[in-house]
């Protein structure tokens, strides 16, 4: 049978067809193959009743996440938190790094209702370095009923730190109840968080993966390409002065004029520059 993983959780893959859910382990080729399949992937699989099914195939991808590990997915939503927890704007341009040139990047500015000059700051930044960019709470309807216009008809993968609010915008956005964490007083940490990623759908074919938080990210890239994973440096290369210009210690270098007049924000061009260091830091080992 073909079908669609949609929850892979202690080992067992959930395998929907013909609106059923079937339980299967990964078996068969892949036990000593490199491929591991993951919730998104299109598999073949065998199934008898009352037995636990194995997949036996997984169908060409359309493409593959590694954070959070997806496959075909047509985009992402950053989850950016304004506050509880404070955003971290180094980790989201890492993420973003990431994922440029891969798949579409959508951002939403959670839980704007703690502090909406802050938000307004943050959701600045990215609309000026040329994102689709949200500002969102569940609290107030208007601004989930305009961000799911953008997921509908779409497969959209949910990305961001635990408790920024990702398990609440998909149960908003899917009119669904989906267990989210309460932000205990304390620790100030999300108490559920989401432990594994899962394919949920609503309404005019919207597919969210739901997906476990990540407060860390490895880049998979080399230092020196870093500046192509940033969109808005395009526009300004061509007043650099040396055609392979890294934009860092070169004298005229058309990024670094365009961050002092205020045509590429700052912190974006900080965190290239803190982001490039660490990647070279790793190629020396
Ligand atoms: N004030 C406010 N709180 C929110 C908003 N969105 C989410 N929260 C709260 O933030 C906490 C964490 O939300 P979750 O949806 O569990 O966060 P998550 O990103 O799914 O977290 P993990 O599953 O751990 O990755 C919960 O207590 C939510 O009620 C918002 O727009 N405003
Ligand atoms: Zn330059």
């Amino acid at each position: 049978m073909k079908g669609k993983i949609v929850k892979l959780t202690g080992g067992f893959y959930y395998i929907y067809t013909d609106q059923r859910i079937y339980e299967t382990r990964a078996r068969g080729n892949f036990r000593h193959s490199d491929i591991k399949p993951v919730v998104g992937d299109i598999v073949e699989f065998k199934y008898e009743e009352d037995k636990l099914g194995y997949i036996e195939e997984v169908y060409p991808r359309k493409n593959i996440l590694k954070r959070p590990p997806v496959a075909n997915v047509d985009q992402v939503l950053i989850v950016v938190p304004t506050k509880d927890p404070k955003y971290n704007l180094n980790l989201i341009d890492k993420m973003i790094a990431g994922y440029e040139g891969k798949v579409d990047i959508l951002i939403a500015i959670n839980k704007y209702d703690l502090d909406k000059e802050e938000a307004e700051k943050v959701m600045a930044i990215y609309r000026k370095a040329g994102f689709k960019t949200f500002m969102i709470s569940y609290k107030f309807d208007f601004t989930i009923d305009l961000l799911r216009k953008y997921l509908e008809n779409k497969t959209t993968a949910l990305s961001g730190v635990s408790a920024a609010g990702k398990s609440t915008i998909a149960s908003h956005i899917l009119k669904k109840e989906i267990q989210v964490g309460d932000i205990s007083e304390k620790t100030r940490r999300g108490r559920h968080t989401t432990r594994h990623t899962e394919l949920l759908f609503g309404e005019n074919e919207t597919y969210l993966f739901d997906t476990p938080g990540f407060s860390s990210l490895d880049l998979d890239m080399k230092a020196d390409d870093l500046k192509d994973r940033f969109r808005e440096f395009k526009e300004f290369q061509n007043n650099c002065q040396f055609k392979d210009c890294k934009h860092i210690n070169e004298p005229k270098c058309g990024i670094k004029d365009a961050v002092s007049e205020d045509e590429i924000p700052i912190t974006r061009y900080n965190n290239y520059l803190s982001i490039y260091n660490e990647l070279k830091e790793k190629e020396k080992y």
